[in-house]
Formats: C-alpha cells, structure tokens, sequence
C-alpha cells in the first residue's frame, strides 16, 4: 500500500505542483491518476520514489515513511516505466532487461535468463533478444521498458504514459496485455495518463486531479462515470459517460430468442428466415456474420464470407450492459447476438429487451431481477 498523507510539492519557482494529496493506493491494485496537462500527474508519481521530494506531508509505502529509506534501497522495490521507453540505445534489448539485475549484483547467467523470461511475459519473441532499441517500434519498446520495469520483481510498478506514444491499435494491445500481467503478478501499480478512456479501462481506482494538483475525486472506473463529484470531473470524464458506465454493469444471464442459422460454406436455404435475414454460423456454432435474402444474386447458392453483413458486435452471455446494448445496435437486424463463454451462438436480444435491463438498474448500478428477454 503506497498512503499519501498530506503531500504538497512546490517548486523553487513558487509552483504549487501538489497541493495536499491525501490518497491511497492499495496492495495489489492500479491507481489511475489522470487530468489535465501540468495537474500534477508526474510530481506525485515521482515523489513515490522520491526523484523528487515532497514540501511537505508524508508518503507510507506500507508502514515505512519513505522519507527515511535511503532512496536505492526504496527504489530497488520500486519498478519505473516511462513514456518512449527511455531504453539504452546502444545496449541490446536483453542486457536493457537485465539492468536492474546486473546493478544488483546477480549472476550474468541468472540475470539474463530472467531478462529471456520476461520478454516472452511480455510478448517479445526470443529473436529479439538481440536486438537494439532502434530496431525495434514503438510498441515493442514499451513492452522492454515494461519487462525491465519487472526484472527485480518489484512489488510496486510506477508508470508515467507509458502507451501515450503508440498508435492507438497498438496502445489497445498493450493495454490489454498490461491488464493480463497485471492479472498474473497482482503488483502495486500506479499509473500516470492524460487519457480518460485509458484511465477507466485500467484503473481499480482514477484519482482526477485539477490544476492547481488538487485531488478533484477518487473513486472505482463505474462510480466515476456515474457520479462524478462536481462539474470540472463530469466534463472531465467525458459527455458519453452514462454510456461508458454501463460498461460496468452486468446485464446477468439474458434470456435469448432462438434464432434461425445457416451454415458457412454450406447451401443458401432461406426457408426458416423471419425478415429476410439469417444469422451464418461456422462448424462450431460461432456467430460469423448475416447474410440477407434480398442481397443474393441468382445463382449464389453458398454462403461465403463475401456475402455477411460483418459491422455487428456479438456480445458474451454474463458480460456487461454496454456489449448487450452495442451488440443490438450495430446488428444490421436489430438483433443483437448472444454468444457462450466458447463463442457459440445462444440466442438474440433485442435493444428494447436491454433497455429494460438498464431501466431496472439499481442505485449501484447493478441489474435487479433479469426482466423481459423471451421464452
Ligand atoms: N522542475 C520544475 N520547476 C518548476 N515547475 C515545475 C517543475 N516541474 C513541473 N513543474 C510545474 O508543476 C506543475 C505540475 O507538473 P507535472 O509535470 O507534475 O504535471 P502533469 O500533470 O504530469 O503534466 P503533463 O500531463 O503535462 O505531463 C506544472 O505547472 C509544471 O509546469
């Protein structure tokens, strides 16, 4: 647990970066801070780790008052990952990884074999060992400076924009990727980001902060989007946010309809079609896409993958609101498609069957009793 007792930062020019922060960051968990450019984002990170030192206040990294570890000590524990990398470009991608290891003195062998373990953690194939920095783009290189961020196994993990300078496809991945280490490791993360979207998907809990580095509010992704405390957080969380928050609400077990399927590769057969369209599943019953009547030229007697509308999302049995909701608005049907954890078809829903769902949410923002849905 990284406590936050009363810390303010004022630089000599008589910037106030930090203005009393009181904050928790709990054992195990990603705390987001996320605001404006010059809020403040950075001073509190590095004052963790005590690159730079608080006016005043203190920070517990669990019982201990940072300001009395001596700070190669406090940093050993500590894992640093910043935007572009910040790598060594003139070592291989394998001794970068294993710099924290050679500094403390493991054996070459050990720490290199350990520097192997976690690019493959991380995604890295072996080939890349070898390289340099420069060889590699952007992406891979955040994820060597994520992978020597964990060469000591390090409880806690600082994280400055560390997937600010990717495209955003590749930013996604490696959101994704983090969040399934993280969900491996469990390691005491905070996190700096300007990006509100990145903050919601990976923070446990986003601390917005204003300029001025006032902590505006604390709270869990759902509860932000909801109940944002005062104007600044609303417009800072954005104008879809009651959108986004159904991103976090189960839509429970949904009861399907049974819906008419025809097989991929297999003959064009319209007779079970309600409207006019079929839903084409492949060999395993995985929804692929619709296929309508009136789009067959005459003699297009299989269905291809040419053929299916693609646009539609297909939405988890026991995921969240906002996939069920998308699922039905992007279903060229109006339909939306229900799979199994597997990926196999169950059924469809309607968007009015989802609407009653979101109706029947409580204050929480959890679904009561699964209403409406069919038989
Ligand atoms: N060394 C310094 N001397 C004086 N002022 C500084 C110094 N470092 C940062 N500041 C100021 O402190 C405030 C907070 O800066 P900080 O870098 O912590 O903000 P941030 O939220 O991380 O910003 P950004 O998102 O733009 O990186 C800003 O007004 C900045 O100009």
């Amino acid at each position: 647990m990284i406590r936050f007792d009363s810390v303010s930062k004022q630089y000599p020019d008589g910037t106030v970066a930090v203005d009393t922060l009181d904050l928790v960051a709990p054992s195990g968990q990603i705390t987001v801070f996320v605001g404006p450019s010059g809020c403040g984002k950075t001073t509190s990170l590095r004052m963790i780790n005590r690159m730079i030192d608080p006016t005043s206040g203190t920070i517990w990294l669990d019982d201990r008052d940072t300001a009395t570890v001596p700070t190669h000590e406090l940093r050993r524990g500590i894992g640093y990952v910043i935007q572009h990398a910040g790598l060594f470009p003139h070592r291989t991608v394998l001794d970068n990884v294993a710099t924290v290891p050679y500094l403390l003195g493991w054996d070459r062998k050990k720490a290199r074999s350990r520097a192997r373990e976690l690019l493959e953690r991380v995604g890295l194939p072996a080939h890349f060992a070898d390289r340099y920095p420069a060889q590699l783009s952007g992406g891979q290189q955040q994820r060597v400076g994520v992978a020597r961020a964990l060469a000591a196994d390090p409880p806690v993990m600082l994280m400055d924009e560390p997937f600010s300078a990717v495209d955003p496809v590749v930013r996604d991945q490696l959101q994704d990727e983090f969040l399934r280490l993280q969900g491996e490791l469990g390691k005491t993360i905070v996190f700096v980001t300007h990006d509100i979207d990145e903050a919601i998907k990976l923070g446990d809990q986003v601390a917005v902060m204003r300029v001025g580095g006032q902590l505006a509010q604390v709270a869990a992704p759902a509860d932000l989007l909801n109940r944002p405390v005062d104007a600044f957080v609303a417009g800072f969380v954005g104008r879809d946010r009651g959108y986004r928050a159904l991103g976090f609400t189960s839509a429970g077990q949904l009861a399907t309809h049974p819906e008419p399927t025809i097989a991929m590769n297999g003959p064009v057969t319209g007779s079970d079609s309600r409207d006019g369209w079929l839903l084409a599943v492949d060999d395993r019953g995985a929804p692929q896409g619709w296929l309508r009547l009136s789009d067959l030229k005459p003699g297009e007697g299989t269905v291809t993958e040419n053929l299916l509308h693609r646009g539609g999302t297909v939405a988890q049995q026991g995921g969240s609101l906002r996939s069920a909701l998308d699922a039905c608005l992007s279903s060229p049907t109006g339909r939306g498609v229900i799979a199994d954890e597997s990926g196999r078809l169950l059924g469809t829903v309607t968007a009015a069957e989802v609407l009653v769902l979101i109706e029947h949410r409580d204050e929480s923002g959890r679904t009561q009793e699964p209403v409406g849905g069919a038989q």
